[in-house]
């Protein structure tokens, strides 16, 4: 049977070639498994790491919080291939990220920010060399999210409810109180400080709170572990500036006092200089910058958004004459290729594929 394996590595980087052997599969992933390495691909990531690295054989090391060696990803269709057309979301990047690192995670939309973030937390599977966090292989080790060293906390609460629609909202008739109980073993002095830091009043009915009141308990709820790696995919959009500025020491004094490191990705800049401890961007999949924050002049000078929007704009440049060389998409081939097809229902609604849809896996 094949194995539902995503196209994460075509160079056969790490382990699988070794995987390929062992699994007995036909399957896709198989044959893409044989197939020769993207040669056109095979620019590393310039990992201009904080420290003089070792050479990234992700062999295990528990140095290094988090660490990746040319990680790739692409999202399979539901055929298990990637979508046609499409290049990898996640190209060819290495870190190395320090115990205790506050990493600011930058990036224009679209650029693969939360996708890393999710490999990074084990949400999609990688090879396991790809990817160590605490010197562990985040989608196997699966120890490393059942006791919350691994955390996560990313997208609105919300879901889709057949019949009810796309995105909605978690609001139940729960009290705030009962959630924030609702996890055993839980320090009672971590809860309160919690609650404390996010100014959460244990009874909001989470059916009458506002979206900011209602990301406040999202986020309590996904800090109440002592995690030692902490994704964060801009979880901050709805706080009031006191809300936020609290979580943000909060979250950096937990990187000094336990050693925990953090990766957050965000698009809101404003007194943020003297949070990271490094900085990493990343455009059209690819790792640009990974550096130190004592490295970046602009942060030392309180000029972090106009480094950001320098950057953006610069992507933005190279973007838009790419587009202009290679001239408007012809989607004429796919629409061959790609047959129009009603797979079901999804979430209460009929998913019709339209053109180039996700969803039209039948292939002509
Ligand atoms: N589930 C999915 N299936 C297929 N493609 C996806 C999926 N999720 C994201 N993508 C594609 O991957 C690319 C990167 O998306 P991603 O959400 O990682 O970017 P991002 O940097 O977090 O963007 P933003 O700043 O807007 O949140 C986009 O082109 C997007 O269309």
């Amino acid at each position: 049977m094949p194995v539902p394996l995503s196209v994460t590595n075509p160079k056969a980087v790490g382990l699988v070639a070794a995987q390929a052997a062992e699994l007995p599969t036909q399957g896709p992933f198989a044959r893409m498994a044989q197939q020769p390495a993207d040669q056109g691909s095979t620019k590393q990531a310039a990992a201009a790491a904080a420290d003089p690295v070792p050479a990234a054989t992700a062999s295990g090391s528990n140095d290094w919080a988090v660490e990746t060696c040319s990680l790739s990803f692409s999202y399979p269709d539901l055929d298990g291939r990637p979508l046609p057309g499409k290049a990898a979301v996640v190209r060819d990047m290495s870190i190395q990220l320090p115990r205790g690192a506050t990493c600011l995670l930058i990036g224009p939309n679209g650029a693969g920010k939360t996708t890393l973030l999710k490999v990074l937390g084990g949400k999609h599977m990688v090879p396991e060399d790809a990817v160590r966090v605490l010197g562990e292989p985040p989608f196997h080790a699966t120890n490393l999210t059942s006791s919350g060293a691994l955390a996560y906390v990313g997208g609105n609460w919300e879901r889709d409810i057949a019949f009810a629609g796309y995105a909605v909202p978690l609001a139940g008739d729960i009290p705030a109180s009962q959630m924030l109980n609702s996890l055993p073993g839980i320090d009672p002095a971590r809860r309160d400080r919690l609650i404390d830091v996010l100014d959460i009043d244990p009874a909001w009915r989470m059916h009458l709170v506002s979206d900011g009141q209602r990301r406040r308990v999202q986020i309590a709820m996904g800090l109440l572990k002592p995690f030692k790696v902490l994704l964060l995919d801009e979880i901050t959009v709805d706080l009031d500036v006191l809300g936020r500025a609290d979580l943000m020491t909060f979250l950096r004094d937990e990187c000094r006092e336990r050693g925990a490191t953090i990766i957050y990705a965000t698009h809101i800049f404003d007194g943020l200089e003297a949070w990271p401890s490094h900085l990493m961007y990343v455009a059209g999949g690819q790792l640009q910058v990974f550096e130190k924050a004592e490295n970046i002049p602009e942060l030392q000078s309180g000029q972090l958004l106009a480094l950001v929007e320098r950057w953006l704009r610069e992507e933005q440049r190279q973007r838009q004459a790419l587009a202009a060389k290679q001239g408007p998409a012809d989607g004429s081939k796919e629409l061959l290729e790609v047959a129009s097809w009603n797979n079901g229902w999804a979430s209460g609604r009929l998913a019709s594929s339209m053109k180039l849809s996700s969803n039209a896996v039948m292939r002509m």
